[in-house]
């Protein structure tokens, strides 16, 4: 057997388990990879307080020595972020990139946690323009994190996603590929790639549901395992795309704010279904 392929998320925990850090993981292994993890911030919702989404950062001297340990270990086959909770973590992050050797670098610039309409840590975002987009194989904005790295008010159609595109590679990103999900004006979810040169488009048939929480964790995760595993970025991004439907289309209530989509649905183990559900 070859060797496992090493896959670090450095995001936020998300105890509800669709999202977050536990969408990372779960994903990493239905690729077949090993997910390591450093915490930067614990999202708890609170049912007194109409389910908002609250956000403990943790300390930045505290993250650093969970992606040390991480590091100790030896060379990542690919780094995802996700939720980074801090400027300074944005900043640790950036030097860490810088020392050492990572192939495959997934930055999810997440900004936004579905049902919440205003931005988690609004200083993180020019941050991570600055910082982390320029060192980016790919960036995996949805609409509106996408319409704040670029500086444009609303991506709304697939236009303003080429507009967007073309701005966030001009800001370093070597790669970037927005969600539109279900907030495009369109009959099908569909994503768009941009490299630089040329632009393609990824659809797949809405599911209609709202048990969509983690649906872009998955998306940029199930990217950063397919790199690892030596996948070009195209085709990293359409197999996301169909393990990210199929996640969606498992997704399920479970309480009466968060429907979680699920991470093992690509993989329809019928028995797994029947036994768990
Ligand atoms: N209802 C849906 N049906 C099918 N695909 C969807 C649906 N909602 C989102 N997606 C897809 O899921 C992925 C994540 O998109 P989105 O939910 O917009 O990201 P985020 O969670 O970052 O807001 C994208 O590939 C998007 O096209
Ligand atoms: C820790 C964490 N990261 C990221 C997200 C974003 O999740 P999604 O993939 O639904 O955009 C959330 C949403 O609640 C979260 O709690």
């Amino acid at each position: 057997m070859s060797e496992i392929k090493k896959v670090l998320t450095v995001a936020g925990s998300d105890s509800s388990g669709g999202a977050g850090l536990e969408a990372d993981l779960k994903t990493f292994e239905e690729y077949g990879t090993f997910g390591f993890c450093a915490i930067t911030s614990i999202v708890t919702m609170d049912e007194d307080k109409n389910w908002h989404h609250e956000v403990e950062p943790i300390n930045p001297e505290l993250v650093y020595k969970q992606i040390k340990t991480v590091l100790s270990g030896g060379k990542l086959d690919a780094l995802k972020t996700g939720m980074l909770g801090s400027v300074k973590v944005i900043e640790l992050l950036s030097t860490i990139i810088d020392q050492n050797e990572i192939e495959n670098i997934v930055i999810d610039p997440v900004m936004v946690c579905k049902g919440e309409n205003e931005v988690v840590q609004p200083e993180n975002g020019q941050a991570i323009r600055e910082l982390l987009l320029p060192r980016a194989t790919i960036a995996t904005p949805n609409l509106f994190e996408a319409g704040q790295l670029a500086g444009i008010a609303k991506v709304s159609t697939i236009d303003d996603m080429k507009e967007a595109a073309r701005k966030i590679i001009s800001l370093g990103a070597k790669n970037v590929v927005i969600k539109g999900g279900k907030g495009l004006q369109a009959e099908k979810a569909i994503d768009l790639l941009f490299d630089g040169s040329e632009f393609t488009l990824y659809e797949a048939d809405k599911v209609d549901t709202d048990h969509n929480h983690g649906a872009g964790c998955t998306f940029a995760a199930a990217i950063a395992a397919g790199l690892a595993q030596g996948m070009t970025v195209k085709t990293a991004v359409s197999k996301a795309k169909e393990f990210t439907t199929a996640a969606i289309s498992g997704g399920f209530a479970f309480n009466r704010f968060v429907g979680p989509v699920w991470h093992g649905a690509f993989h329809k183990a019928e028995q797994r279904m029947n036994k768990y559900r």
